[in-house]
């Protein structure tokens, strides 16, 4: 097995250079699977990485030239459609998060209800919402640690009982959507990781997973058939999957309405959580720099509470957030796979073959960033922005994808995660409460190692 390194220059002929298996598993016993990535990522330099792994042998692509050209100059030419995909369709079926008519679909009636504009349609009653749970939150927090990611979740399933069901599921019920989803994620790892096995064939995590659809089905089933009786017109998500029409004219199913519910919540509230997660890591870890973003979450909110309007009036805020998702760009890995044989920067990229690209490595390469280790959020001002576009295109920075599946959630999450930080920040800073260093871990997501616990103090 090698690891083989192809030429990043457009017109030039791919360069070639193998990394023995030797060298893959001593950077893996070195510093674990992160470890190993990073190391390729700055070995590559922007150059397209062949990963040998016997049958498997996906290319890594960081060079934003190349990750356009696969989202999206000839995103024609890249798919879904890895073979690890089949255990995951069970719990999501076949619409948002595929390919094709029933993927185009979904997609059309989804990217309207998480547009700017159709949130705007929450963001009162959102706001309400967190300050609510903020209070409360202040107030457990002000002495006893609290485990961050449980926390954010609650937060963020108050915005998501808005967007998806206009408050028609309790936050309680919510919260047993989120874990029973959250449980069938995880219970088909081994179904991943042998796909060829058919379902028929009893493997670990069956048991779980038939568990929590009996869940995700007894909650979601009956909110679909109370919606079909409700008169039309709702902006919430489930209302508009009724209305919704496939490209051959016919309603939805109730199947179909509810597989997509639990696809957007499987690709929403991992990531969300995991990037709120970093966020309360990164003002612990940089107190000057958190010194700027609550000066001015204080100046524009004073004590709160926090208002749809505050959004835009915070851009330090906003440029601090972009700089978490650069140096934790949780979706690290974007799977494709090449309908045709294709040519990238005169590497040959067979008919089935699968590229996977990597925000977190774009986000870390240094043709790119200057000290890319360093958090600075100064790197997104508008004018370096605009600097950094000209110089190495769009897809320089890419935390939430490209081309025709981009994240659809980007709009809420800026616009939650700002709420959150405006509610709890114009009153309290964090301290995490952990012993030990929290390192990052590379799963589906990048996550903290271990559970972040802090406490919120109030501002003197
Ligand atoms: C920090 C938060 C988030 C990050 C970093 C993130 C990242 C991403 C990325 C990288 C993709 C592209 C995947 C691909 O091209 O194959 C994606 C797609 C997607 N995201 Fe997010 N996401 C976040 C939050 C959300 C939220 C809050 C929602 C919805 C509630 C959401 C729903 C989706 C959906 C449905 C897709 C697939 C779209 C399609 O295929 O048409 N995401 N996300």
């Amino acid at each position: 097995m090698s690891t083989t390194l192809g030429a990043h220059s457009a017109a030039s002929t791919a360069s070639l250079e193998r990394v023995p298996l030797r060298r893959l598993i001593s950077l893996y016993r070195q510093g674990g699977a992160l470890h190993a990535l990073e190391s390729i990522g700055r070995m590559a330099e922007g150059a397209i990485a062949r990963i040998d792994l016997g049958l498997f042998r996906p290319y890594l692509i960081t060079d934003p030239a190349h990750v356009q050209h696969v989202l999206r100059d000839r995103a024609d030419n890249y798919q879904r459609g890895v073979v690890m995909w089949k255990p995951v369709s069970r719990l999501v079926g076949n619409g948002i998060s595929s390919e094709g008519p029933l993927w185009r679909s979904s997609r059309q009636v989804l990217a309207r209800v998480f547009s700017a504009q159709y949130i705007s349609h929450f963001t009162e009653r959102m706001a309400e919402a967190i300050n609510a749970a903020a209070d409360d939150l202040l107030a457990r927090a002000a002495d006893q640690p609290v485990d961050v990611r449980r926390e954010m979740n609650r937060l963020m399933h108050r915005a998501i009982s808005l967007v998806f069901f206009d408050d028609r599921l309790s936050v309680a019920e919510i919260d047993r959507l989120g874990a029973a989803v959250s449980a069938a994620s995880s219970s088909f790892m081994w179904r991943m990781a042998m796909p060829f096995v058919p379902n028929a064939v009893p493997m670990p995590g069956d048991r779980t997973f038939r568990r929590a659809t009996r869940t995700v089905d007894e909650i979601l089933r009956p909110l679909v058939a109370e919606g079909r009786k409700r008169p039309p017109g709702g902006h919430d998500v489930v209302s508009k999957l009724i209305e919704a029409r496939e490209e051959d004219g016919t309603p939805f199913s109730d199947q179909r309405i509810r597989d997509d519910v639990v696809a957007l919540f499987v690709s929403g509230t991992e990531s969300t959580a995991d990037g709120l997660t970093w966020l309360w890591v990164a003002l612990h870890r940089y107190p000057e720099i958190a010194e700027r973003v609550y000066a001015e979450i204080r100046s524009e909110v004073g004590d709160g509470p926090a208002r749809p309007e505050h959004i835009r009036r915070l851009p330090y805020t906003q440029m601090f957030l972009q700089e978490v998702l650069r140096m934790h760009a949780v979706g690290w890995a974007v799977p494709r796979v090449a309908v045709d044989d294709d040519v990238i920067a005169g590497v040959p990229i067979k008919k089935g073959a699968t590229v996977v690209l990597s925000p977190y490595l774009t986000h870390r390469d240094r043709r790119i960033w200057e000290r890319p280790e360093e958090f600075d959020p100064e790197r997104f001002t508008p004018e370096r922005i605009k600097a950094r576009i000209q110089r190495h295109g769009r897809f320089a920075y890419f935390p939430f994808g490209g081309g025709d599946h981009v994240c659809l959630g980007e709009q809420l999450f800026k616009i939650e995660t700002t709420l959150i930080m405006a509610s709890l920040l114009s009153r309290a800073r964090p301290v995490l409460r952990n012993d030990g260093p929290i390192e990052s871990q590379l799963t589906l997501t990048v996550r903290p190692s271990r559970p972040v616990q802090m406490t919120l103090q109030a501002h003197r």
